[in-house]
């Protein structure tokens, strides 16, 4: 179907259409990533930075201000990769076609981005990257919020001299006890063309839910004039090797807030997903997920279950002595 093609079109194809959604049924939704058969096991995932990485080595982003550091890998270090969708959106709680509207959270949205900054409140966070879009930072701030080490996330403003200029910080004390937030349109939801704005069940029961599905879940066939999620790869996916890869690479500890979507397309590279595989790849709203980078591989650790509980922080030395740490500072 051509990314053009207009609803009205659609809709005198697709009356017709009232195929089976055998789909549905194999759709592993949980409050973590969760592919198909894959939805408990951590698995190694072969990656992406041999290839990618030294070629696209950028310098760790910054605070203004800061003077430069190295970008030398640390061969021996190992970086947390928090990936987390952003809450409920007001969107989302009526059910509509969002891609790239800018919509806020609803207080149910705040509460998970609140809830998931507890679940995350040990993890060490250098740097946080989020979409351009409002929800996302919303998510990305509220979490930090809950962070234990209490560095407080701050907006880069880079988009003019004059917005880089004004918001300079001045105090090297200040800006250790700060966190970059970089936004990037590239992390975006997928821009949903002309399904923005409508109902998801209304157009299901437009267009059969069928071709409502394979708009919504399949790899490369985009909604009307809209972006296939192959097409939000190719941004998505290509901003996290170029920017965020070097970032990890450096021993950062990054957090991303971003969407359904792009958030999807980045999972199926670092999991290694094919394109079937993704159909069935759910991701729920303001749910933390955790990788760990380490010798050019990402290992997916799931979900941090709570501060409390010994869950992630049993998988690496680094992480447990992070939180040793922090308790220290706490007490
Ligand atoms: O409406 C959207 O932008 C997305 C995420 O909420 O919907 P979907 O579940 O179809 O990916």
């Amino acid at each position: 179907m051509a990314a053009s093609t207009s609803l009205h079109a659609l809709s005198s194809i697709k009356l017709w259409s009232t195929g089976s959604f055998g789909l549905e049924k194999r759709t592993c939704h949980v409050n973590c990533v969760s592919v198909g058969r894959r939805c408990t096991n951590a698995r190694n995932l072969g990656i992406v930075c041999a290839s990618n990485s030294q070629s696209s080595v950028v310098e760790p982003v910054q605070l203004p201000g800061s003077p430069k550091s190295s970008t030398t890998p640390k061969k021996s270090s190992e970086s947390a990769l928090i990936l987390i969708r952003h809450g409920e959106s007001l969107w989302n709680e009526k059910n509509l076609f969002t891609g790239c509207v800018d919509v806020p959270l609803t207080p149910k949205g705040v509460e998970e981005a609140i809830e998931a900054g507890k679940r995350i409140c040990n993890i060490p966070v250098d740097v946080i990257y989020t979409s351009s879009l409002i929800r996302a930072q919303m998510t990305a701030m509220l979490a930090m919020m809950q962070h234990r080490r209490k560095k407080v996330p701050i907006i880069v403003h880079n988009e003019s001299e004059r917005a880089h200029k004004w918001s300079q910080i001045y105090s090297e004390e200040t800006k250790k006890q700060s966190i970059p937030v970089i936004t990037a349109w590239q992390l975006n939801e997928r821009m949903y063309g002309e399904l923005q704005g409508l109902n998801k069940q209304e157009t299901a029961d437009r267009f059969g839910k069928e071709q409502v599905h394979e708009w919504r879940r399949s790899y490369d066939i985009p909604p009307p004039d809209g972006e296939s999620l192959e097409m939000c790869a190719e941004r998505a996916v290509a901003y996290f090797k170029d920017h965020i890869i070097p970032q990890l690479v450096a021993g950062k500890h990054v957090m991303i807030a971003a969407h359904g979507n792009s958030l999807r397309s980045i999972i199926m590279h670092l999991d290694k997903l094919t394109s079937q595989e993704v159909i069935s790849l759910e991701l729920s709203t303001g749910i933390p997920m955790l990788y760990i980078f380490k010798e050019g591989k990402f290992i997916r650790r799931g979900s941090p279950a709570g501060p409390s509980e010994a869950g992630v922080y049993a998988y690496t030395k680094n992480l447990a002595q992070y939180r040793q740490k922090l308790d220290g500072m706490i007490q």
